[in-house]
């Protein structure tokens, strides 16, 4: 670590929305801070609570037995307002009046934006944290909420699965993601999925019903009569899974049931794998932040905490893993028809 800069007072707040882990990551800020003799101000309800000076101090105490936790115990929220060049300049000046020499936030990329349109108004570091099920933001391998998320939607899928079998039906279970498709993909594959209808697939060529009930009758050609689960990832079937079904339905007399995941996928026990992300990056942040570094993501690549350029979080896209892709749709569920190699 380089020479370290005298900062006394950390402000933090969670934003967008809220993942499993962000309780673990707040935790995280707070010991560290601590430990590095740094107090901390915790904003309540993300920049809203910028905005209306809605703080208090954070202390070891306060964060004792809530990474075991999902949503977050300072709040979270979507603030239109702070889109506005009249919000940050007051939000710069709320930050000064309580002498806050750095910032945290926890959130997406949406809440990263808010950070760099902050950093134009204010002189302080700014560190994001990684904090959304979506997995959307460049630079880090992973980001917090994202293995919880998949796993409650293979939880599901499993169990939907049971249904499925026992009636022949097809299901088609739609997931977050925002607009990537890494929790339809890492969920369909653990649960062994037959369909995915992901954004980064729908780009160049989207499905339409005809593809969709090809597949399910070559599949079952395949493998005999069965079930059959597709994995839709939201806004990428006008409608949803609800308007699919019936469509499929409707047209192709196809007994077929939706399943919306909807916000289950942002609650419960967040998984050990967050838990420990969340751990290590927030210990990061403020080691970055003891580090002078500002306007960077504290994030984790191969086992190594990184900083990557707040700007280069949503700039820049991770594509989904190309290896999980060409087994789901050329090895386990062809999407087109392949001669076998022997
Ligand atoms: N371009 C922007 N400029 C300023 N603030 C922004 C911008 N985009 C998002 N924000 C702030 O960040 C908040 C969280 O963003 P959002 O996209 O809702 O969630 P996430 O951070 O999870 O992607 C927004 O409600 C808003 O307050
Ligand atoms: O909770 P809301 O406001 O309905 O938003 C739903 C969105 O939030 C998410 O769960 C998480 O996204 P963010 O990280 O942008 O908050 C998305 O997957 C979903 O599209």
């Amino acid at each position: 670590m380089s020479e370290s800069k005298q900062v006394q007072r950390i402000g933090v707040l969670t934003s967008g929305g809220d993942a499993p882990g962000m309780n673990a990551a707040l935790r995280a800020v707070v010991l560290a801070a601590d430990h590095y003799g740094m107090e901390v101000i915790a904003f309540r309800h993300g920049y809203q609570g910028l905005l209306d000076n809605d703080h208090a101090p954070m202390r070891p105490a306060d964060v004792m037995h809530i990474l075991q936790y999902s949503g977050t115990v300072i709040k979270s929220a979507r603030c239109q307002r702070f889109k506005e060049v009249e919000a940050a300049q007051e939000a710069a000046a709320n930050l000064d009046a309580l002498s806050i020499d750095a910032l945290v936030v926890i959130g997406g990329d949406g809440s990263f934006r808010g950070a760099e349109h902050l950093s134009a108004h204010w002189d302080g570091q700014i560190i994001g944290v990684p904090g959304t099920i979506d997995n959307d933001l460049f630079g880090t391998d992973a980001t917090i909420g994202y293995a919880t998320a998949v796993h409650i939607a293979m939880d599901a899928l499993d169990k939907i699965r049971d249904t499925a079998d026992a009636m022949d039906r097809v299901f088609i279970v739609e997931v977050m993601g925002r607009y990537a498709g890494f929790i339809g993909l890492s969920s369909a594959m653990a649960a062994g999925a037959e369909r995915m209808i992901l954004p980064e697939l729908q780009k160049e060529k989207p499905l339409t019903i005809s593809t969709i009930v090809k597949h399910i009758e070559r599949t079952n050609a395949i493998r005999g009569e069965g079930s059959y689960v597709m994995v839709l990832s939201e806004h990428q079937w006008p409608g949803g899974a609800v308007a699919l079904a019936e469509q499929l339905e409707a047209e192709y007399h196809l007994p077929c049931r939706p399943c919306l995941l909807g916000h289950i996928q942002r609650g419960g026990p967040p998984s050990p794998a967050d838990r420990i992300l969340a751990s290590e990056l927030g210990v990061h942040a403020i080691e970055l932040i003891r580090d002078g570094v500002t306007k960077v993501m504290a994030g984790m690549q191969a086992g190594t905490p990184i900083a990557v350029p707040l700007r280069d979080t949503w700039e820049k896209k991770n594509p989904l893993d190309s290896n999980l892709l060409r087994i789901q749709h050329e090895i386990f569920n062809p999407v087109k028809k392949t001669p076998r190699t022997h």
